[in-house]
């Protein structure tokens, strides 16, 4: 019998993502960390054959009606629904990438943005390295709404332990003077909430890739910067988020996924 290789289906990110904004930018270097990129390599070659992940959280939070799911669902399925239909409570979905030679997961929490639903929503806020704030740009008052929505999401966490992305969505339905507009706007809350600001549409796709990659290296970069920090580097775990191992990953991912648990 003939022996074939499984399927990679790890996002593979070899250059450090670009911003989208230079003037609103979380971090404005264009390659990996040097002191970060040398402990990758080391790692490796030292943990060839090691099953253990690295997951990082992000949670999403806005307005219902903003586009948090299609965001989601734009990049982990590659599919667009027209139709609205509310998230009740959360849902999840795991996203594998290999970085600098090593396996890492992103764990995107969609939350449901209708009042009513809020107190189970914010229940899974805990524990986030990733805050991605979303609103919708054809709708400017859900702008102003972020930094209410940012401030729910960090009372849950560490201060200043999260990366923080404003998204405006659905840019698709502006025109490109509307959509310089909005964007100065944003530009300006974005900086009013320390955060990196992206404009995208779930409906053509444009520039959700890319945010998302640039999401995942930089909560990558910042364990691996944070082990070496506390000296764990010997270790086989990446940061100081929840390990699991490939078969649990495999597992979870051929599950269907859970819709809107609470
Ligand atoms: N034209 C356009 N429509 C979009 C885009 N993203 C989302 N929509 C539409 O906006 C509506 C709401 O999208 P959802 O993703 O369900 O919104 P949500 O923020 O998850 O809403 P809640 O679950 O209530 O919090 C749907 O009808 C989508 O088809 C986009 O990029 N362009």
């Amino acid at each position: 019998m003939q022996f074939s290789p499984p399927v990679s289906r790890d996002r593979i990110i070899s250059a450090f993502p670009k911003c989208y904004n230079p003037q609103a930018c979380l971090q404005m270097k264009d390659d990996w960390n040097v002191e970060a990129k040398v402990a990758c390599q080391d790692r490796t070659t030292r943990l060839q054959g090691y099953d253990r992940f690295k997951m990082s959280k992000a949670v999403v939070v806005g307005d219902l009606n903003v586009g948090k799911t299609c965001l989601i669902n734009r990049f982990c399925k590659d599919v667009f629904e027209r139709d609205y239909k509310a998230t009740i409570g959360v849902d999840f979905e795991i996203e594998r990438f290999e970085m600098s030679g090593l396996p890492f997961s992103l764990q995107i929490w969609d939350t449901a943005g209708q009042e009513k639903f809020k107190c189970i929503a914010s229940a899974y806020y805990r524990g986030a390295q990733v805050i991605i704030t979303v609103f919708d740009m054809a709708d400017i008052k859900t702008l102003e709404n972020t930094k209410q929505w940012l401030l729910e999401a960090v009372r849950e966490n560490e201060p200043d332990s999260c990366f923080v992305f404003l998204v405006g969505t659905k840019r698709d339905l502006l025109s490109t003077e509307e959509c310089q507009r909005t964007e100065r706007d944003a530009v300006k809350i974005a900086a009013e909430m320390n955060a990196e600001f992206w404009s995208v549409s779930s409906k053509t796709g444009e520039n959700v890739q890319e945010f998302f990659f640039r999401v995942a290296a930089l909560a990558f970069e910042d364990a691996v910067m944070k082990d070496l920090e506390s000296g764990t580097t010997s270790s086989t775990q990446i940061g100081d988020g929840s390990i699991l191992n490939d078969k649990t990953l495999e597992v979870t991912q051929e599950k269907p996924k859970k819709k809107s648990c609470c």
